[in-house]
């Protein structure tokens, strides 16, 4: 199955940032892409989450659906901001969920998963530091859809570094993850690939990161990089710095063949519950 991550410099505004992924999504499902998966805060990054931010049936998802229909693909929008829950109840201001919404062909939508863990982190120079949690509450379950055959296993940008969310989403038939992120320019510098391949080796899944790219302010940059890893944590392709699409194909006999020589996945000892407060979706 051919897949497409979709990197670009997203700003404040949801018009300009539609406009650019719209044109992407198109020229990746001409080139065959199947599956095609934006980044984390694809249509307003930095902005004002709360005041962007729809219930369900709003004008960004909609655009979501009609994208994933027109073309025929499936369609990860990485995560639009909600001021609701899966359940409908109401997300307390000033804060938001990060939502990643899956779309399929047909433009319905398949699944919901809700970032985990937020990134409230110093990080160096001109990067300043990130509270994520003041403005985003964090999710509350784990998601594994179904995707051409696939299962994929829905993950968001700072979830990439907790080992054990991983690990869950292969406890329930994921075989691909997928991180779509707005991974800074000093972290992703430091440690995108190397977590990246590091999911892939111990999981025995194929690893996607659609991260953004470029300036959106003066203090804050997106490395960019997108990649994939294969089971075996060779990378198989990977964007610059700029704008542009990962094209890339998932094969299903990679998958079987690598954790056939190394089933990792059946050999770990530690294994722990779900915590109260995180279910299955
Ligand atoms: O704050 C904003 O408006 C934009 N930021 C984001 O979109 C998110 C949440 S703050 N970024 C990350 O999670 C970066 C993680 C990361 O870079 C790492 O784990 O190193």
């Amino acid at each position: 199955m051919r897949i497409a991550g979709i990197q670009f410099c997203a700003g404040r505004e949801p018009g300009p940032n539609l406009a650019r992924a719209g044109a992407q999504i198109a020229e990746a499902a001409a080139q065959g892409a199947r599956f095609i998966v934006l980044p984390e805060n694809f249509a307003c990054y930095g902005g004002d989450y709360r005041a962007l931010a729809e219930r369900e049936g709003g004008s960004m998802q909609a655009w979501l659906a009609a994208q994933a229909r027109e073309q025929g693909v499936w369609l990860l929008g990485g995560t639009l901001p909600l001021v609701q829950r899966a359940d409908g109840s109401a997300v307390a201001a000033p804060r938001v969920r990060a939502a990643s919404l899956l779309y399929g062909p047909d433009g319905a939508l398949q699944a919901r998963y809700d970032k985990l863990h937020l990134f409230d982190a110093q990080v160096a120079d001109a990067q300043g530091s990130y509270q994520e949690s003041a403005r985003f509450e964090a999710g509350d379950r784990l998601r594994v859809a179904d995707v051409g055959g696939f299962g994929i296993g829905l993950a968001v940008c700072y979830d990439l570094r907790f080992p054990s969310l991983a690990r869950a989403l292969v406890d329930r038939g994921a075989q691909v993850l997928v991180y779509p992120s707005a991974f800074t320019a000093v972290t992703g510098a430091a440690h995108w690939r190397l977590l990246l391949c590091a999911r892939a080796v111990e999981t025995g899944c194929y690893v996607l990161g659609v991260n953004q790219c470029g300036q959106h302010s003066e203090r804050r940059a997106s490395f960019g990089h997108s990649l994939l890893a294969d089971p075996w944590g060779r990378v198989v392709a990977e964007l610059d710095d700029a704008p542009g699409i990962l094209l890339a194909e998932l094969r299903q006999d990679e998958i079987d063949e690598t954790r056939r020589r190394l089933p990792v996945h059946t050999h770990q000892r530690l294994l722990t519950g779900l915590p109260d407060d995180i279910r299955d979706d």
